[in-house]
């Protein structure tokens, strides 16, 4: 099984997986949300194709690119984030329902849960949409611990959550993986010494996440479980 090669033939004693764009194709209700906040502002619509670009660095981040227009956002002033931050908040808040889970996430988050491997969620999305999103997606209580973007001072690619969460569980950074979709949960989890696996259908800012070099890059999470 491609899961326990990358553990010498052990299972890992924790897995610590992201969310958007890694267990939910979550772009479209962000699109609709960042296109809403941009029309009460007076500005133009994103759409789905860039948005999908910026999303990864929390709801913050996500606000200054559709602000910039671009994922560089070092022009937007503070002040107008300040302004914006809440209408999106507000706009997402509405609801999920464009929200889907890829495919392979349910039965091995369910194989993983009866083979008794902890499961945390790792997160640069605010902790408010993180429990109604689960449970619209039938994601609800699997996951032991759960990091938002803001629950820590720090976000990925800093690896303070993964750190967390692994002194939480007790377990040393060879005994867990983290599995992601973004170049920050690869940085991430290199930073905190975790073996990393990649989903290539994720968000990673519209680079392949082959260019990050993570420990495998996957297509469906199913393959995980598959003979190596
Ligand atoms: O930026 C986001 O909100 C997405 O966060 P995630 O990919 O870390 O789940
Ligand atoms: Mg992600």
């Amino acid at each position: 099984m491609q899961l326990t090669q990358l553990f010498n033939g052990h299972l890992p004693r924790l897995v610590m997986f992201d969310l958007d764009g890694t267990l939910v194709d979550s772009v479209p209700d962000l699109a609709t949300a960042i296109d809403q906040m941009l029309s009460q502002l007076g500005r133009p619509a994103a759409g789905v194709h860039q948005v999908r670009q910026w999303v990864g660095n929390g709801a913050q981040v996500l606000v200054r690119r559709a602000l910039a227009g671009q994922l560089d956002h070092q022009a937007v002033s503070d002040q107008e984030t300040a302004q914006a931050l809440p209408l999106f908040m507000a706009a997402y808040g509405q609801g999920h329902g464009q929200t889907c889970i890829y495919p392979g996430v349910q039965p091995v988050l369910r194989w993983l849960q009866s083979a008794q491997v902890p499961l945390a969620l790792i997160t640069n999305k605010p902790e408010q949409f993180i429990a109604p999103l689960l449970k619209e997606a039938d994601l609800e209580g699997l996951f032991q611990w759960i990091v938002g973007g803001d629950t820590l001072p720090q976000q990925k690619p800093d690896p303070a959550a993964l750190l967390h969460v692994m002194a939480q569980a007790q377990v040393s950074p060879r005994q867990a993986l983290f599995i992601g979709d973004s170049r920050n949960d690869i940085l991430a989890a290199r930073a905190a010494n975790v073996r990393c696996v990649a989903m290539s259908y994720g968000y990673n800012h519209g680079r392949p996440i082959e260019e990050e070099n993570p420990d495998l890059v996957l297509d469906d999470l199913r393959a995980l479980l598959l003979p190596g």
